[in-house]
């Protein structure tokens, strides 16, 4: 579905006239990690299907609320839920949220996600921070009139993901004595998991982490010049040679029971910026 030029202004129009909090951070709260909105001390809260032309979600363990408060002292915009294009969703209407969020003020953005581990060292519950990522969804959210007031034309790729942000990420990980990757997230369109022979070739293509999200939020982000802070939480292990079968709700439940890890990573990442 095309969304007119001026839906995301619309639907920001829409939050600041309820809310004039100025937001420095957007959140994306991937599968399971809802919870982490527990933390953040809310002055607003918007149902996405309140708000003009937002998607409504559709995915398991995505509650389909944006709130906009206070984290760590920062002031935040939070979607408590995501939208894949496994739903149905056009690219433009899954990034559309990263675009109404940088129109409140939001600078920079924190996408997490559950996403299938293929390094072998990696065990369900591990986060990895992401370096890179490979749109295998074949899909662009910036195919369309480009719209030139948020971003070029041809957007430049060669670091979608902040070192900087990255680093203290994984800072926070060694402090809290768990284990932290950092790697590539391979974006996959859904909603089936991968074959052992899918995971085979990801592996060869250099990716550690395979997911259906993120990818076209990251370039709706960098298009629009924000800086991107991306964590993974390993939610299945993907070993094409010894492969077990993989569900929606094991997938929730494991990146829940790692949503400890994820706040102080984020927490840490938000603090450091000031
Ligand atoms: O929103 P995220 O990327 O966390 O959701 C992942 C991808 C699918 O929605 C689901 C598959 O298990 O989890
Ligand atoms: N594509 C994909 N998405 C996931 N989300 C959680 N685990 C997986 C996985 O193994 N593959």
């Amino acid at each position: 579905m095309t969304l007119p030029a001026s839906a995301y202004q619309d639907a920001a129009a829409a939050i600041r006239a309820r809310c004039d909090l100025t937001p420095r951070w957007a959140i994306v709260l991937g599968s399971g990690l809802g919870p982490l909105a527990d933390h953040v001390e809310v002055s607003a809260e918007f149902a996405y299907e309140d708000l003009p032309h937002f998607p409504r979600s559709t995915a398991v363990g995505h509650a389909g609320r944006l709130l906009l408060g206070r984290l760590e002292g920062q002031a935040v915009v939070v979607m408590q839920g995501r939208f894949h294009l496994y739903e149905g969703w056009s690219p433009q209407q899954t990034a559309m949220p990263i675009r109404v969020m940088h129109a409140l003020g939001a600078r920079s953005l924190v996408v997490t996600n559950a996403a299938g581990g293929l390094n072998p060292q990696m065990q369900v519950g591990d986060p990895m921070v992401i370096t890179d990522q490979i749109n295998l969804m074949f899909q662009n959210p910036l195919i369309g009139p480009n719209d030139d007031a948020l971003g070029p034309r041809f957007p430049d790729m060669s670091q979608p993901y902040d070192p900087a942000y990255g680093e203290t990420a994984k800072a926070a990980a060694r402090r809290g004595d768990f284990a932290c990757h950092a790697g590539v997230y391979a974006g996959m369109l859904g909603p089936t998991y991968e074959t052992r022979a899918e995971y085979r070739m990801l592996r060869r293509l250099g990716a550690s982490a395979a997911g259906m999200s993120t990818v076209p939020e990251v370039i709706a982000a960098r298009h629009a010049g924000m800086r991107v802070l991306g964590i993974s939480t390993v939610t299945n292990v993907c070993n094409p040679d010894a492969l077990g079968e993989t569900s929606g709700q094991e997938v929730v439940d494991a990146a829940s029971n790692a949503s400890s890890k994820l706040l102080a990573m984020v927490t840490a990442v938000i603090r450091s910026a000031g």
